[in-house]
């Protein structure tokens, strides 16, 4: 296992490489990530507040707390999570139990996550899917528009204030949902200053690992009113859910207490309920 404190800047310095790796299709990818954004709105994407299919579906959600499914291997603070990787039937338990939206993690080397399981999903689930991967630059949006995305996760923490609006701008411009992860109140003043419509508030650490829901108390009243809340990370039990739910958290973001068991679909009814 990785050391925490390193962790993070290894996946960036491996990140970077990745990056300039896709310079020499960045022209493509830009073109066609415009073209399908131009199919998108003409088919109606955009909402009249500024969001997208991704947001809408946690908003619109029958279940008190919408449940957004994680596909995940494996991850550096918690080693391999699901062996065998039987990735066809995790897609067709989380069709089955109706989760509201899907993260899938599109980072390979640290998280064992891949580009082609975002495609994947959102056709066999047939539910938005978040692109889940450590985002700083504009082509990397571009990629998960062109890879069926229907948002980006943009980390507060690894972004400049500039950097996060521009970005935001970029997503938007694309007819994609950015969620925005924060973790302690410096991200979340960053994240409300750059307009921020939907926020993820990550109850894990992501230098020590630690994971603590009280983070969630601490952040939710710091937010815009009007902002979509999303808890994630080190959610397991019902009783996490309620307490969530009475702050005012609009949906969970779930990958290993999911990830860790053989029936999804069971995991996900008996965490969040059916869909009555
Ligand atoms: O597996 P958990 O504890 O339910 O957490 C899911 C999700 O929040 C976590 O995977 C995550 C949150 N932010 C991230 C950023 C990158 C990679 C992964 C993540």
């Amino acid at each position: 296992m990785e050391s925490p404190s390193s962790f993070l800047a290894q996946i960036l310095a491996d990140k970077r490489r990745e990056v300039e790796g896709l310079r020499a299709s960045a022209a493509d990818l830009a073109y066609l990530a415009r073209k399908l954004a131009e199919e998108a709105v003409s088919a109606g994407a955009e909402a009249p507040e500024g969001t997208f299919a991704f947001a809408r579906a946690l908003v619109v959600s029958p279940r008190p707390v919408a449940v957004i499914a994680e596909v995940k291997r494996r991850s550096p603070s918690r080693g391999t999570i699901r062996e065998p990787w039987d990735v066809y039937a995790v897609a067709r338990g989380y069709a089955e139990a109706q989760v509201d939206a899907l993260s899938v993690l599109a980072e390979r080397v640290h998280f064992a996550g891949d580009p082609l399981y975002v495609s994947f999903f959102r056709r066999a689930v047939g539910r938005p899917v978040l692109w889940k991967d450590f985002v700083f630059d504009p082509v990397q949006i571009d990629l998960a528009r062109v890879h069926g995305a229907d948002a980006v996760l943009l980390i507060a923490r690894i972004l400049d204030e500039a950097t996060l609006a521009a970005l935001l701008e970029h997503a938007r411009s694309l007819a994609l949902d950015a969620l925005v992860e924060v973790h302690d109140e410096f991200d979340a003043e960053k994240a409300v200053r750059a307009g921020a419509r939907l926020v993820g508030i990550n109850h894990r650490d992501l230098t020590s690992f630690r994971v603590d829901l009280g983070v969630s108390e601490r952040i939710v009243p710091l937010l815009s009113p009007g902002t979509i809340v999303v808890a994630e990370s080190g959610i397991s039990r019902p009783e996490d859910v309620a307490r969530l739910a009475r702050l005012g958290v609009r949906a969970v973001l779930v990958g290993e207490h999911f990830m860790r068991q053989a029936d999804v679909a069971a995991a996900v009814r008996s965490l969040v309920g059916p869909i009555s």
